[in-house]
This record gives C-alpha cells, structure tokens and sequence, in this order.
C-alpha cells in the first residue's frame, strides 16, 4: 500500500501490524514546511496560554524553532523517507564470530509526554555471507528512536528492521534508557533506569553467545 501522498510505501508496511508506530493514513500528504507552519502556530498557542509573552525577542521565535525541531530532529524518523539504506558487503573476510556494535548514542521522546528518553543502545549480529557497514547500525537505531516512543517497541523495531536488512535472525538488541518523564515529574526518580532487550535466532537459543554478548557491552 502506497501512502496516502502516492509518493512512496506506507511507513513501517514492512514491520508487522503490531510494531508499527501508528500514523493516520494521511500523514504525509502535508509538506514539512506545512507542517512546521501549523505547529509553530499550535505551538505559539500554548505559550499563549501559559501567559508568555510572544512579543519578548527571547520568545518570539521558540513557537517556529520547536515546530522546526519537532519535523526536522525529534521526529524525523516518522518520515519513511528518511529510512536508512542499509549497505551490505561481501564478507570475504570470513568473520563469523560476533559483531558488536555498542554505546549508540540515542536520543527519543516519551510518546505519553513528549519529554526525552536518553540512553545507549547495544546491538549485535553474526555476520553471514555479508557484513553489515557499521554506521549503518547506529541508523537504523537513530531512525526508529526519533519518533515518539515507548521503549520496548523501540527495542522491537530497530531488532526487526535489521534482521530484515542483515537477512539474519541472529540479532540481539539492548537498550538502556533514562526517561525524563520518570525522572523530572511524576515519581521524580533519577536513579532508575529502563533495560529492554530484543534476542533472535541463536541469540535466542543460545545462552553463551548472549552471554558473550552481554560480556562485551560491560553487563
Ligand atoms: N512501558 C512503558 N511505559 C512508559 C514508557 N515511557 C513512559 N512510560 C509510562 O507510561 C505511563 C503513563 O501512565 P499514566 O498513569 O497514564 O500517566 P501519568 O499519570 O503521567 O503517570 P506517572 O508517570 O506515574 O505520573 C507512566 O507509568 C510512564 O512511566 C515506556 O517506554 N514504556
Ligand atoms: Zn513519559
């Protein structure tokens, strides 16, 4: 299914239902521009209401710069255009044993109150007859964690995405995260943090291989 702009696949038509972010169907029928003009004026609309006054220099321009931030940073992952294009190589090398790629930096947002999630993500495969190149990995983690999120989805996306683009089930994925929604209200917790954790193929069956796995990103 195309999306509803004709110009490409629907996002996420190749994870299965349950790990799609859910998007109306027409979510990108409006341009980015159209998209930063209207929030910019929801978003002036807020402070509004809190009473700011939009006329200070300070603040006049923060309603187009979190607009900006918001299409452009926090939640371009949303867009499918932006998927990364996952280049594989010929593994004349002959490496089998365990590729860990790990402390990727990630950034997201807590789709309950739009305040970031801060953490590392931790990835791992066993190479078959190509390898993947590594940046590659920290895009695939980017890509999915720049959209609102939950954190055990997120672990179940970036797991699903590169068992698909590795053509491999052997994918392990770790994710450790601060949420700022526990941390800066509700229960006000800054000690606590989040571990998600996503094992395929014979990370799954074999209990040494995610051991070493473990070993090696320090747990
Ligand atoms: N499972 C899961 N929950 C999350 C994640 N991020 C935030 N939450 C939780 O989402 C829940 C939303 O619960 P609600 O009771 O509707 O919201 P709330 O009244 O703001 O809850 P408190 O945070 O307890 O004040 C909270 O318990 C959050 O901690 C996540 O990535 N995964
Ligand atoms: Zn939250």
């Amino acid at each position: 299914m195309d999306n509803a702009s004709g110009l490409g696949p629907a996002p996420d038509s190749h994870l299965p239902p349950g790990l799609r972010t859910p998007l109306r169907d027409d979510a990108f029928v409006r341009s980015d521009d159209e998209k930063i003009a209207a929030i910019s004026d929801h978003f002036e609309a807020i402070m509004h209401e809190l009473g700011l006054d939009l006329t200070d220099d300070s603040l006049a321009g923060t309603p187009r710069r979190v607009a900006k931030m918001f299409v452009k940073e926090w939640f371009k992952g949303l867009d499918p255009a932006n998927r990364p294009e996952v280049r594989m190589f010929d593994n004349r090398y002959d490496y089998h044993q365990l590729l860990v790629e790990r402390d990727i930096t990630l950034f997201s947002c807590c789709e309950h109150h739009f305040v970031p999630i801060v953490g590392k993500a931790h990835v791992a495969y066993l190479p078959g007859s190509h390898v993947v190149g590594l940046s590659k990995l920290n895009r695939v983690v980017q890509h999915y964690a720049r959209r609102p999120q939950v954190q055990e989805r997120l672990t179940r996306q970036i797991a699903e995405e590169l068992k698909q683009s590795l053509g491999t089930d052997d994918v392990a994925v770790l994710i450790e995260a601060d949420h700022l929604c526990v941390m800066s209200r509700g229960v006000n917790d800054t000690s606590s943090s989040t571990l998600t954790s996503e094992y395929g193929g014979r990370f799954a069956t074999d209990g040494a291989l995610r051991s070493e796995f473990l070993r090696q990103i320090g747990k």
